[in-house]
C-alpha cells in the first residue's frame, strides 16, 4: 500500500517554541487514523501539515508522496479532502447544500461549463444521498443544524473523491443522536476499500467510527504513542497522554474512556 503521508523528524516551530516536535509517522492509503490529545498538544498543526497548509520548520513531509516544499501545494491541495469547521465558517450563509458540495468541484476543475455542471450535479446530488441529507440539497447552509452542517462539510471533502481525507473534529459540539449518525455514517465510509486514507482528529475515544484501524496520541507536541487502535489506545497510554488515570473499555469496535 503507497504512504498517503509520509513525516519524518518534523517539527514545526512557532515564537520559540516546538509545537510539534520530531514527528516520524506514516499513514497508508487503507488505513483510516484518529488522533488523539489535550487541548494544545498540535493535533490541527498536524492537520494543518497533511493538508500541505503549512510546512514544517525542519523535518521532511510527504503528502501523496510529494515533498512540501518541492511541489506547487496549489496542484496537490485539490487532491486532499479536507472538513473542518474553520472551513466551513467560510461557506456564506446563504449558500444552499447542493451548492456547497458542488462548488468543491469547482475549486479542482477551476472552470464552468454546461457539461462539467451536469457530471458534478450528479456526483454532488449522489454524495448527499450517501451522506443522508438529499432532502435538505435546496436548504441554506446557515440554516441547518451543527450535525447536518458537519455532514455536509464531509460530503464536500469527499466530493472530489480525494485521495487523502482529514477531519477535524467532525463530532464536536452534537448531540448524542446527531454523533451516532455521523459515526455509522463514518464508519460505513472508511469500511469502504475504495476510500482513502483517512486522519481524523478527535478529543474523545467515543468519537472513534468503527471501522478506524490506527491511532496516534499527541503530547506537548510529542508521539506518545502510535500504532493499531488496540495497541494504542489503552488505560496506560491515555493516562500517560492525559496526565490523570483513565480506564478505557472497548465494545462491540467502539470505545469509551473516564477517569478511575
Ligand atoms: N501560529 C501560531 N503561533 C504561535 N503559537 C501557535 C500557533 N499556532 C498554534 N500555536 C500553539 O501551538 C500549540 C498547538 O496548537 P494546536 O492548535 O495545533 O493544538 P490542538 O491539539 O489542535 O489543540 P485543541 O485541542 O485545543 O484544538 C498551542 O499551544 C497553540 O497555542
Amino acid at each position: 500500500m503507497a504512504s498517503v503521508l509520509e513525516l519524518s523528524d518534523v517539527s514545526v516551530v512557532r515564537d520559540g517554541n516546538r509545537i510539534l516536535d520530531s514527528i516520524t509517522w506514516a499513514v497508508d492509503s487503507d488505513e483510516r487514523w484518529v488522533v488523539l490529545g489535550p487541548n494544545g498538544a498540535g493535533k490541527t498543526t498536524l492537520l494543518s501539515i497533511a493538508s500541505a497548509s503549512i510546512h514544517p520548520s525542519s523535518g521532511t513531509a510527504k503528502v501523496l508522496e510529494d515533498t512540501l516544499g518541492k511541489v506547487d501545494v496549489f496542484e496537490l491541495r485539490p487532491r486532499i479532502g479536507f472538513a473542518s469547521t474553520a472551513l466551513a465558517r467560510k461557506v456564506p450563509a446563504g449558500e444552499t447544500v447542493l451548492d456547497v458540495v458542488l462548488t468543491a468541484a469547482y475549486s479542482v476543475t477551476g472552470r464552468w461549463n454546461e457539461e462539467y455542471d451536469d457530471i458534478d450535479s450528479r456526483r454532488a446530488r449522489r454524495v448527499l444521498a450517501e451522506w443522508k441529507l438529499d432532502h435538505l440539497e435546496e436548504r441554506r447552509f446557515g440554516s441547518l443544524s451543527e450535525g447536518e452542517q458537519k455532514r455536509v462539510q464531509i460530503a464536500r471533502a469527499v466530493m472530489t473523491d480525494p485521495e487523502l481525507l482529514l477531519l477535524d473534529e467532525p463530532a464536536a459540539s452534537l448531540d448524542l443522536g446527531a454523533r451516532e449518525e455521523l459515526l455509522q455514517l463514518l464508519g460505513g465510509y472508511a469500511s469502504s476499500p475504495q476510500a482513502p486514507g483517512i486522519v481524523m482528529v478527535t478529543h474523545h475515544v467515543e468519537e472513534i467510527p468503527r471501522a478506524f484501524t490506527h491511532a496516534l496520541l499527541l503530547k506537548d507536541g510529542r508521539i506518545q504513542a502510535a500504532g493499531p487502535l488496540d495497541e494504542v489506545i489503552t488505560a496506560e497510554n491515555l493516562s500517560a497522554t492525559f496526565g490523570m488515570d483513565i480506564t478505557v473499555e472497548r465494545h462491540d469496535g467502539r470505545f469509551a474512556a473516564r477517569a478511575l
